[in-house]
Formats: C-alpha cells, structure tokens, sequence
C-alpha cells in the first residue's frame, strides 16, 4: 500500500457478486483523505453496494479494501472506523436527540459523563444544541438528519459515509441540509464518501464525483470538470442536459481542436481529438437565437415554454432538433418563427464518436 494517511480510501479490484448476478466486476479507485468524494449513478449502478462493501455490510467476492493504510477487507462492520448516515435516519423513536447521539458513544464504552459532553458538543456542529431532549418525532425531517449526521460524527471515525441522506427531505430542506453537510465537512476536515443518483447534489457537495455505470466508473473527476468535459453521451447526458450534435473536427492547434458546426468554426478543448467526424455536448443554456443576422444554423421555433425565470425552446435545425434554455429572456419568440442559432464556446465539448 503506498498511501497510509487516515481517512484514505483504497478499492483495489473490488467485485461484489450475488447469487447468478455481479453488481461490481472490477473496482479500483481512491479517496483522498479529507475529501468528499460522490459516487453517482442511475438506478442500479452499484453505488450503494459500494458504500455497503466500504461499510463492510458488505463482503467482496474479489479485490482488496483500504481504509488509512489497512486492509479492511475481511473486517466486520464494527471493527472498520466507519460510521453511516442512512437515508431513514434510524434514529430510536422513544430516544431523544441526545440519547440518540450518544448511544453509540456508550456502546463504544465510553463514560456517561463523557458521552453526554461529546454529544452535546455534536448536536451543538449541527446546529441543534437546544434541541437535546426532544424526540425524533418531535422534530423536521432536515433537524432529524442533521441528528444523524451528529451521531455519525462524535464517533470521530476515519471515513463517514452517507447513503441518499436527503432523499427523504423536500427540495428546500435538500438544499440547506447539503449546504450543512459540505460546511461541516470543509470545516471538521473529514474524509467522505456520499451516495447519491442526484446529478446537482453531486456537483454541489463533492471534491470529486465518480460516475458509476452498471457497477464501473464512467468517468471520474472534479465536478467542474465531469460537467465542461463528459468523456461519453451517458456523462453528458448524466450531468445536466446535453444536446449531442454530430460535428467535424477540421484541425488541431495544440490542446485546442477547431470544429465546424454548420456555417461556423469553433475553437473547443481537444486534447486527444483527431480531424474527422466526431461528436459534441452541447449545453442548452450556451445556445443563442437571433432574428436577425447570420448564425451558425439556420432554426425555426417548434415549441417554446415559459417558465418563470428561464424559456425553454425546442428548435428544428439542419443538424436535428435543440433543447434550448434562455435565461436572459430579452425577447419571447413565437412559434414557427425562423431564427438563426449560434453558440457560445464555453457550452461546447468533444466527446469520444
Ligand atoms: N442482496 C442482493 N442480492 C441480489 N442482487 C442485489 C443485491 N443487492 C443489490 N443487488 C443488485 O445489484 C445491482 C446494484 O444495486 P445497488 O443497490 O448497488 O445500486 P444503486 O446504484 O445503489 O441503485 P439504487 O439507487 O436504486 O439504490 C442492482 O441490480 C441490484 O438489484
């Protein structure tokens, strides 16, 4: 093992077969310590069974699983320095948030006395210091999770994994509680491992995603970099929309490729591109349509929504019908209009044909 720093995670060959059925052929990959590392992926992917294999509810059929240096991979649940957040909570009903948090403090041994004030210390992280004596019942969906997230805290383990932890919360609460989840974690400094089939809870929480496809990674990476650079249609699909246009790569100048794209050139990241056809996300938001002038193409409006902050357009082109979002709203277009549709660089990347 090169790396021993707490907190790292290590899969190396990882496969999880159930009777007649492999969830996970081949797994390597690597968390840094300190990190916050999402594991996303539609329905089915094998996400979950990776967080369970970490956990070690879990064992491998094949491969080898690191935590801070030390093969874990034959050890029980209890004896890993992991603690998990469910997506249920389970917390005890008739416990009441600081009973809650402390019970596994007391289980691991410790002093009442001791845990009471780790406890109090952990409700007070999440923002619930007054909150100690009600019970789960008696508190919101978002304040009881946050209850959990203490709990897995004050164990002060190496690794703390959380499997869909806001899913069942409604969208605003979602929104604050992440927020909660990744402060906490930039601030305490702990490693993470975070489930979630939820493309924007990704980008939002995590140092790297890793996108998982039928138990392998499609691509991992920064989100920024999963987002402006999807190696494949299911990536750029998987990560926002995308409108995938065929394309011509007409030459390369360095790490830059020039691509026409109907009456246009555009210079877009290339490293790895060849002259030739290829293929291209296009990013909805990063279209522009004008009534006047000449554009890359020529389109006509078929439909068009309204929807508040953002229209939405669908445009018949040359090249196939666009997804289209304006979010400047300067204009309304009519149905049937005939528009010229240009594109912003920024919203362009080659992906493999
Ligand atoms: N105990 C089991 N026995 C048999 N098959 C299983 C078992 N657990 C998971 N699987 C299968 O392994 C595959 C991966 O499941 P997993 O729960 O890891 O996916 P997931 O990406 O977390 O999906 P979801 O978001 O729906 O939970 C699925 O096809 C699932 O049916």
């Amino acid at each position: 093992m090169s790396t021993a720093t707490a907190g790292t995670v290590v899969f190396e060959h990882v496969a999880k077969r159930f009777a007649g059925f492999t969830a996970v052929p081949d797994l390597s990959l690597t968390v840094e310590a300190g990190t916050l590392v999402t594991l996303l992926g539609p329905s089915g992917c094998g996400k979950t069974t990776t967080l369970r294999l970490l956990a070690g509810l879990e064992h491998p059929s094949a491969g080898r699983i690191f935590i801070g240096g030390k093969d874990v991979t034959h050890l029980p649940a209890n004896e890993r320095d992991v603690a998990m957040v469910f997506q249920s909570y389970a917390l005890f009903p008739h416990m009441s948030a600081l009973e809650n948090v402390k019970y596994g403090l007391l289980s691991g041994g410790i002093s009442q006395r001791e845990a009471r004030d780790r406890a109090r210390e952990g409700l007070k992280l999440v923002g619930l210091e007054n909150q100690g004596d009600q019970l789960p019942s008696e508190l919101s969906g978002g304040q009881q999770q946050r209850i959990a997230v203490a709990r897995a805290l004050v164990l002060e383990p190496q690794v703390l994994l959380l499997d869909e932890p806001l899913s069942n919360l409604d969208e605003r609460l979602r929104r604050r509680v992440r927020t909660d989840i990744r402060d906490l974690q930039q601030r305490l400094g702990f490693t993470a491992v975070y489930v979630t089939h939820d493309q924007e809870e990704a980008l939002a929480v995590s140092d790297k995603i890793i996108v998982m496809q039928e138990g392998k990674i499609a691509q991992q990476g920064a989100p920024e970099t999963l987002y402006r650079s999807p190696n494949s249609v299911f990536i750029a699909d998987f990560m926002g929309e995308a409108n995938i246009l065929a394309c011509e790569v007409e030459s390369l100048e360095g790490d830059e490729a020039l691509v026409r794209l109907g009456r246009q050139l555009y210079r877009v990241p290339g490293s790895g591109a060849v002259p030739g056809k290829a293929q291209l996300s296009v990013r909805p938001q990063f279209i522009t349509l004008h009534t006047s002038g000449e554009g890359a193409l020529p389109g006509e409006i078929l439909h068009a929504t309204w929807l508040g902050d953002h229209i939405e357009y669908e445009v018949k082109t040359p090249l196939g019908s666009l997804f289209i979002v304006d979010n400047q709203m300067e204009s309304r277009l009519p149905l049937a209009a005939n528009v010229n549709v240009d594109f912003k660089p920024q919203g362009l990347a080659l992906i493999a044909p």
